[in-house]
């Protein structure tokens, strides 16, 4: 997958490295008083999956709004392919494509209507319009239910429909918000395994979520976003590197841990920190063998766990990391 994401970096003339299909300068938006977007920069290259990563509220679907032309800035500038996007530069955003978080689809008309409507707001006719929509159909999964009204549909379905609709006119970037929450896991893969499609055809993708592992599965930049600002941008394998914690010791004692026995376990050597309250912990371990010396600490103290599990940190460390708060509070 990421030699042909290579590939096509390669084939728009630019060698090693793609050429920015994506440019997102300083942007910033206040709704009232409130800054939802504040100061926010970063790039998609040609070929590139860029994850928009943050907790609800951070921010992404505003800066999705504003790069599809959908919202406009207070401040700063999208650039696509070196071109400005937004009101009146019609053109740049034909090559950006949609798909927002609220559904967008006409539950009266059959899902190949649905298609065809979009399509002719595209400008598209005839056999070419026939043609997109059966490219679309199956490449989302949902040929056979061409006539079917979206009524009908699970939500699932309904969220492929409406990717289906964005890629009508062949965009060179498609940009994602969310689009597998409150869906079956059925359709989830399936939505992933039309998105991996797309990357081996060489579509620039942005993709936000608050979930670091669909971000880690399907990305290979991360963008960071918490209260409108950018915090972290960089490889899932750089994000990884930055991590003071590389393991994870979950323990559940067979009753609330005392206050002053969790603060001292939170100062011993090689935990990096301690989450949870009462019987049920989290310990970030510098590294996993620390696991043996906090479980012998634990015992020692008359605290046997009844369960306790260890993992390797995971990417979603990075924003605790950053913030002091988990991804999903
Ligand atoms: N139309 C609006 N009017 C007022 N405030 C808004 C509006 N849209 C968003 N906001 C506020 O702006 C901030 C950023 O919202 P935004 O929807 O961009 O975040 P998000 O990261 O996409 O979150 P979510 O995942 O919940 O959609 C939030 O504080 C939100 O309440």
């Amino acid at each position: 997958m990421r030699v042909a994401r290579q590939e096509a970096g390669q084939e728009a003339g630019q060698g090693g490295a793609a050429e920015v299909l994506l440019e997102v300068r300083n942007l910033a938006k206040a709704y009232g008083g409130r800054r939802a977007v504040d100061g926010a920069s970063f790039q998609a290259r040609r070929g590139q999956t860029v994850g928009l990563l943050g907790p609800n509220g951070a921010g992404k679907s505003t800066i999705v709004g504003i790069i599809a032309g959908i919202l406009d800035a207070d401040a700063g500038e999208v650039l696509v392919d070196g071109r400005p996007t937004g009101t009146g530069h019609h053109d740049t955003r034909r090559r950006i494509g949609l798909v927002p978080q609220e559904l967008a689809l006409y539950d009266d008309l059959s899902a190949l209507d649905n298609l065809k409507l979009f399509g002719a707001l595209y400008g598209l006719k005839g056999a070419a319009l026939a043609g997109r929509c059966g490219a679309v159909l199956a490449l989302v999964g949902l040929a056979d239910r061409a006539r079917d009204k979206p009524a009908t549909f699970s939500g699932g379905m309904k969220r492929r429909l409406n990717i289906a609709a964005a890629l009508l006119h062949e965009p060179a970037l498609l940009i994602l918000d969310e689009p597998t929450v409150g869906i079956d896991p059925q359709s989830r893969n399936a939505i992933f395994d039309t998105l991996e499609a797309l990357q081996r055809a060489g579509t620039t993708l942005v993709y936000t979520s608050h979930y670091m592992e669909e971000v880690e599965r399907l990305a290979d930049h991360i963008v960071i976003i918490d209260n409108g600002r950018v915090l972290a941008d960089d490889s899932p394998a750089a994000l990884y590197a930055r991590l003071p914690a590389r393991a994870a010791l979950h323990v559940e004692l067979a009753g609330p841990l005392a206050a002053a026995l969790a603060a001292a376990l939170a100062q011993l050597p090689g935990v990096a920190g301690v989450q949870g309250t009462g019987a049920a912990l989290d310990i970030r371990l510098q590294d996993g063998a620390h696991a043996i010396a906090v479980l012998d600490w634990l015992r020692e103290r008359g605290q046997v766990p009844v369960h306790f599990a260890t993992a390797r940190a995971r990417l979603e460390d990075v924003f605790l990391d950053l913030t002091g708060r988990t991804l999903r509070d």
